[in-house]
């Protein structure tokens, strides 16, 4: 259980990319509190996907909306400065994937962004120990990174608890983000377990209506 803010944040990778612009603007005046934006190298994962210029233009085009980039890519150390100039509000790498995660996150804080670290379902939670204070958010993925529109892998709704409780024993107070299969039908357990951000890519994008979505995964996880 948590008592940070609710966030909803829609993956833009369930979006149609010939119209980002608008359907990101659709999706903020469903009530979408930050875009979730997942940057993919074709190396660290099996997919490509976009890149800076993308978070440029989309800094460009909603200078108010809050982009949360989520970099599944290899080497981000060399790669986090640039989109947080582009104009990310929070970067969050993959710290197995980085050499420096330290210096990395660091690089992050001074340009004045927020920063995050993300978990693999296989990944251990004690990558996180030593940087939790210099964090400002925790990534949990529940499902391999790559691709949207995965079934949620249930015994991540554990690892968020214990994410929740490692946090307690350390005395910081992160967001706890989730990312892969959110709906509404696992809303409130998320939420329940420890999580205050909630990704949703299909079951934003893919519904008819995106109000409807996004008010239906609100309203199941507002405690
Ligand atoms: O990081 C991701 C995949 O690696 C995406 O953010 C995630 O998959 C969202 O899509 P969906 O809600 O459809 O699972
Ligand atoms: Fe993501």
């Amino acid at each position: 259980m948590t008592t940070r803010p609710l966030r909803i944040a829609p993956s833009i990778l369930s979006a149609d990319f010939a119209r980002l612009g608008e359907q990101c603007q659709e999706v903020i005046d469903a009530g979408a509190d930050w875009l979730h934006v997942d940057v993919m190298d074709g190396h660290y994962v099996p997919n490509i996907t976009i890149g800076l210029p993308v978070v440029e233009a989309l800094r460009k085009a909603l200078p108010d909306a809050f982009l949360d980039v989520h970099l599944m890519i290899d080497n981000p150390d060399d790669f986090v400065g640039p989109f947080a100039r582009a104009g990310a509000d929070l970067v969050c790498f993959h710290p197995e994937a980085s050499r420096h995660p330290h210096r990395a996150v660091h690089t992050i804080k001074s340009l004045g962004k927020k920063a995050g670290l993300a978990i693999n379902p296989a990944t251990p939670l004690s990558w996180i120990d030593h940087l939790a204070h210099d964090l400002d958010m925790v990534l949990i993925m529940s499902v391999n990174p790559g691709f949207g529109g995965q079934a949620f892998i249930p015994h991540t709704l554990e690892k968020i608890a214990q994410l929740k409780a490692r946090h307690d024993e350390l005395g910081v107070d992160l967001d706890i983000e989730v990312d892969g299969g959110v709906s509404p039908s696992n809303a409130a357990q998320l939420r329940q377990a420890g999580a205050n951000v909630l990704v949703a890519g299909s079951a934003i994008f893919g519904a008819p209506n995106y109000k409807e979505a996004i008010d239906a995964i609100r309203q199941q996880a507002t405690l």
